[in-house]
């Protein structure tokens, strides 16, 4: 059912200096800085050939990489984002097999404008997955 990787995310206490480290030690091709108010997170991609880093910063009182950054306070690896062909069908099949699908179920418009959803992480030996419709 999934496919490609799509990008892995990485929250940061500072994401001008995550993103400057990228641009400049790295060399990578690093985007603007946006805002994702749905989300509560600020975004930065990171363009490599065979998939895409997202830098996260936290935007807003309640954002979800709040209490992730509490306890990671210099940062880390907060999920992992698969593509998949039909988000849907995806989740019917996600659900009807016990997995648990975060907040109310519905798909959301991600950072690339498509819809996606995010997974428990307990479901997935302790990593927070996102699937984006390809
Ligand atoms: C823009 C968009 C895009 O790319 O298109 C994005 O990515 S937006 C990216 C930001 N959006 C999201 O993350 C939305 C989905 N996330 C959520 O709903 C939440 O963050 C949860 C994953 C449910 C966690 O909520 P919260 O931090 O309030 O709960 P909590 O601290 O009580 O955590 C419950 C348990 O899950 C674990 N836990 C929490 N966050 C985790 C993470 N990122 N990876 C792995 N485990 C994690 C905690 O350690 C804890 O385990 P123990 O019980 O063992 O201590
Ligand atoms: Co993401």
């Amino acid at each position: 059912m999934i496919g490609k990787l799509n990008h892995v995310a990485i929250a940061v206490p500072d994401l001008k200096a995550a993103a400057d480290i990228y641009r400049n030690t790295l060399g990578a091709k690093v985007s603007a800085e946006e805002e994702q108010p749905e989300h509560g997170v600020t975004t930065v991609f990171i363009e490599l050939p065979n998939t895409k880093i997202e830098l996260l910063g936290a935007l807003g009182e309640n954002s979800p990489i709040t209490k992730f950054l509490e306890r990671n306070p210099g940062g880390g690896i907060h999920h992992l984002c698969y593509e998949v062909d039909d988000i849907m069908t995806a989740r019917d099949k996600l659900v009807a097999d016990g997995i648990r699908v975060l907040g109310d179920g519905e798909p959301k418009t991600g950072a690339h404008g498509k819809p996606v959803l995010f997974l428990h992480p307990k479901d997935f030996s302790g990593t927070l997955v996102e699937l984006e419709q390809a």
